[in-house]
């Protein structure tokens, strides 16, 4: 059976409705596709502080996790990757490419305009769908 990774990504969203979308670059396996930043979680660590430290490394700023978005798990060929997007905020500094070839933030509509990992298409979808705002939670029924 193939490993399973587990790998948490962070769902920004700025002041103007826009979500942060990265690059990634050509030297890191599966290059040139866009995915939300973030990273493995390693042994033993808390999924929360594993992201809020990959986006300090990856984005030199520092996030708060304020929710969990969507959890789906995706078998590639070398490895099944379980994807957790968390919904995130900014409390200090600005993103910056430290490890992508770019970063971009996009309107929640035009985000299937990307080339998008493939783990990351059901978010992506969630997201843009007609059930996207706020944080594309279906409304509870009264
Ligand atoms: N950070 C992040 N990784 C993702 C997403 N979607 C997706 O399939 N992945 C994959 C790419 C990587 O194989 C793995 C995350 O590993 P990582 O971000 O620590 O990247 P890495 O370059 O160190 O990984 P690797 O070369 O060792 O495979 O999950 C996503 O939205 N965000």
């Amino acid at each position: 059976m193939k490993k399973i990774l587990k790998v948490v990504a962070a769902i920004i969203e700025n002041e103007r409705n826009e979500i942060l979308c990265a690059l990634r670059s050509p030297n890191m396996s599966m290059a040139n596709m866009w995915e939300f930043p973030g990273g493995k979680v390693e042994k033993d660590e808390d999924m929360s502080a594993a992201l809020v430290r990959e986006i300090k490394e990856e984005l030199n700023c520092t996030i708060e996790v304020t929710d969990f978005f969507h959890d789906h798990t995706h078998e590639y060929e070398s490895a099944t990757i379980n994807l957790i997007c968390m919904t995130c905020k900014i409390v200090s500094g600005q993103p910056e490419a430290n490890e992508h070839s770019a970063l971009l933030w996009l309107k929640r509509e035009n985000l299937t305009s990307l080339k998008w990992a493939p783990a990351d298409i059901p978010a992506v979808e969630q997201l843009s769908g007609p059930y996207g705002g706020p944080w594309g939670q279906v409304p509870r029924p009264n």
